[in-house]
């Protein structure tokens, strides 16, 4: 088999990132596919208790095993399954569980802070930054993360002041130059799928 194809896609917080990569993934054959979400591979914090681990700040790049990413990377390049950890947002921890993952033709890694590595910019063939302003991001985040990720308004709103604008501006935000594609999230997006979508083809040789 071909070495995979790595696609990094980086952007803000609730910016619409896998989003985008559902709009990819509707146009590739699905089998092809696996989504590697870099919140995965948050460090374990399961000596800390629950106070501790509110505090961390999950938004700098030093809160992310990139070591164990860029091995498990490594791993499918040559062709050898990876056992991907999984995290729980609820229980600000990893999972006892871990994912199975086999070398498939197209491998999406997805992450606020995935293009800040420059071991996994190298290794990465196409990389996409999605864009979107940051009250819109702010107004999102907030649902969501009091509908799936089991916070008050008042914590998304305390992190988000503390943690997460200044690091997207310090960290998040300047990764953009980095990128192949930007994709805005406030307009319609369809032809950048396309041509990203044509690119991975292209890779394939599946494009004739
Ligand atoms: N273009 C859009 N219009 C309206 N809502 C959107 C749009 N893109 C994403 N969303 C919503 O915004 C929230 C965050 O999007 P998501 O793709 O999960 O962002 P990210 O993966 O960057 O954190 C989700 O609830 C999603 O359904
Ligand atoms: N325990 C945690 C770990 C991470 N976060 C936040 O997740 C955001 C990244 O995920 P997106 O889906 O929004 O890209 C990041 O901004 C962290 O602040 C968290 O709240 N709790």
């Amino acid at each position: 088999m071909r070495k995979p194809v790595i696609i990094a896609v980086a952007g803000g917080s609730a910016s619409g990132k896998t989003t985008v990569v559902k709009e990819i993934l509707d146009k590739l054959d699905l089998k092809d596919v696996e989504i590697i979400k870099h919140d995965d591979y948050y460090l374990d914090q399961t000596n800390l208790s629950m106070d501790d681990r509110i505090k961390i700040n999950y938004d700098h790049p030093s809160s992310l095993d990139n070591d164990l990413l860029v091995s498990h990377i490594d791993g499918l390049l040559k062709g050898h399954a990876i056992d991907c950890p999984t995290y729980n947002f609820v229980t600000n921890n990893r999972s006892a569980e871990t994912r199975r993952i086999e070398p498939k033709k197209v491998i999406i890694l997805e992450g606020i802070l995935i293009l800040t590595d420059s071991r996994i910019r190298e290794l990465s063939d196409i990389k996409l930054y999605v864009e979107l302003d940051d009250d819109t991001r702010f107004i999102r985040r907030l649902q969501r993360d009091i509908a799936e990720r089991g916070r008050t308004v008042e914590s998304v709103i305390d992190q988000y002041l503390n943690t997460v604008k200044p690091m997207h501006h310090k960290h998040v935000k300047p990764t953009k130059r980095f990128a192949d594609v930007i994709i805005p999230n406030d307009y319609k997006h369809s032809v950048a799928v396309d041509i990203i979508v044509s690119k991975i083809k292209m890779i394939l040789g599946e494009d004739k």
